[in-house]
């Protein structure tokens, strides 16, 4: 049972399955958009229920798709649900549930990659970052080709404290799909600290990390030495590295978050006392040195 409170116990009405909705208006998951959808209800209220209490609070679904998720939500006494969904194919199927919980459902058609969240619930949930969470929360069930840019951009709202996060230290309950029709799900819980682990720029901290993962298999080193032009590379490895106090040899999955700290910090100490390092792209460099190996018919141009 739902719980009660000054809301009231809500529980939506007997309605189709979502396999019959599914059927009804035929909504295929198409395979190029990694559509897969959570039928069980059971499943759906376990993923839910690990959002935690969820009685009056304000919930932004991303991708609800045929609705699965949304019931669910909508049987956790919240006091209002917010979705976007790309797919105009799910409109009229979440149309029909916003139907069966009146006032409780708002539907969006649109990308939840642009949409602006933050003009979208009212002002008296907003809270002091310092504050307890407010009363708002994300859920969502998206395919790693939308999940992970709209997580790397969540990540530095969090960062800058806007997008969802004008409202406060909004929390977040995301499910990530293995495979794609795999219906194993994992759930992740998110809920940004008062303060960050590491006290750098968000797109410092987002290159170092994307520069150690560059090779995954092979040594840290290998992934981070990119970050210098190839002139000063090894010399500036090195320093990185030892001024980090990181073994270079380890795997960049065995970098820790305090490792991550020292190499952002020793990163930002190099990009100050070097304001053009910051700006450097290997990629770039490769580019240009491919370029000039055509213009000279030589098309065995360096590697960087
Ligand atoms: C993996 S399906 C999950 C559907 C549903 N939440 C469920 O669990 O059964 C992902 C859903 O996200 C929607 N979607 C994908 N990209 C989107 C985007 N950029 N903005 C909004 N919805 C998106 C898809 O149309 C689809 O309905």
């Amino acid at each position: 049972m739902a719980s009660s409170g000054m809301l009231g116990t809500f529980r939506l009405p007997p309605l189709p399955t979502i396999r019959e909705i599914i059927k009804l208006f035929g909504l295929r998951a198409v395979k190029q958009l990694s559509q897969n959808f959570l039928l069980d209800l059971r499943l759906t209220d376990k993923i839910v229920r690990k959002a935690g209490n969820l009685a009056g609070v304000y919930v932004y679904e991303v991708g609800p798709g045929p609705g699965g998720i949304t019931r669910s939500i909508l049987n956790a006494n919240i006091a209002e649900l917010l979705v976007v969904e790309k797919d105009t194919r799910f409109i009229p199927g979440l149309q029909m549930l916003s139907d069966a919980a009146p006032g409780r459902l708002r539907i969006v058609h649109g990308d939840v990659l642009t949409y602006k969240i933050e003009k979208a619930f009212p002002n008296h949930v907003r809270r002091q970052w310092e504050d307890d969470p407010p009363n708002v929360h994300i859920i969502g069930n998206l395919p790693f080709s939308v999940s992970t840019p709209l997580i790397i951009k969540w990540l530095e709202n969090v960062s800058l404290k806007n997008g969802p996060f004008t409202y406060g230290r909004t929390k977040m309950t995301l499910t990530f799909q293995k495979e794609v029709a795999e219906v194993d799900v994992g759930v992740v819980h998110f809920t940004p600290l008062i303060q960050p682990k590491i006290e750098q720029p968000f797109k410092l901290v987002e290159k170092v990390v994307q520069y150690a993962f560059q090779f995954r298999r092979k040594y840290c080193h290998q992934g981070l030495g990119m970050l210098f032009p190839k002139a000063q590379r090894l010399e500036n490895t090195g320093k990185l590295l030892q001024l980090a106090d990181i073994d270079p040899t380890l795997r960049p999955i065995h970098l820790s978050l305090m490792h991550f700290k020292s190499l952002c910090d020793v990163y930002r100490k190099m990009c100050d006392e070097d304001p053009q390092l910051f700006t450097y792209n290997f990629r770039e460099e490769l580019k240009q040195k491919r370029r000039k190996g055509q213009e000279k018919g030589d098309d065995t141009a360096e590697e960087c």
